[in-house]
């Protein structure tokens, strides 16, 4: 059961005696001696909702292995993997824009804005791409993301 430190927005996982900042989702081994803050490490306060666009490459086991691109995607994930660390290299390197790559690329509807979903919150994505774009700071650019969708890259917007 879990024992919400009342007030001060900890929660102590029981049987684990651990704290989780409810808004940084931080966690810490030390009972807090303060209320929960929203600022994180290096000042930055945990946002309630980011911006960010996404470039995904389905394969043979997403949820839903067919897109606007590709009727039938059959690719293998490792496949999917290799395509997309290429376009995360090009966006590094500077040498196409990612809203241009992810226009073309992305397996998501999202890709007719260049990538863009708009602004969302927690709790509308699934975990994994949830915690990677909340992650980010504005501009930064995430690692390779896992979904049952497919694979992706994020770039926060704002
Ligand atoms: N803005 C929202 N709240 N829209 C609902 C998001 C649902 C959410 N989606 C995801 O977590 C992944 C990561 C980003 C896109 C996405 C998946 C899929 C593609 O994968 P597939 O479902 O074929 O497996 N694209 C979408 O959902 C698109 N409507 C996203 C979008 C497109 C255009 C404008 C805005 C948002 C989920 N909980 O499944």
């Amino acid at each position: 059961d879990l024992r919400k430190v009342a007030g001060s927005r900890w929660m102590q996982m029981a049987g684990m005696t651990y704290y989780l900042n409810m808004y940084t989702k931080k966690s810490q081994w030390d009972k807090p001696d303060e209320p929960a803050s929203r600022d994180d490490e290096d000042g930055e306060e945990a946002p309630r909702a980011v911006q960010c666009s996404h470039l995904l490459v389905k394969h043979s086991g997403s949820r839903r292995p067919s897109s606007w691109r590709e009727e039938n995607i059959t690719k293998t994930k490792e496949e999917a993997m290799e395509i997309l660390a290429e376009y995360r290299r090009q966006v590094v390197d500077r040498e196409i824009p990612f809203e241009e790559l992810a226009a073309q690329y992305s397996d998501c509807s999202s890709a007719k804005r260049g990538g863009d979903l708009g602004r969302f919150k927690r709790g509308q994505m699934q975990k994994p791409f949830e915690d990677a774009a909340f992650a980010l700071k504005v501009g930064q650019l995430s690692q390779i993301v896992d979904t049952d969708s497919g694979v992706h890259i994020i770039l926060r917007t704002a």
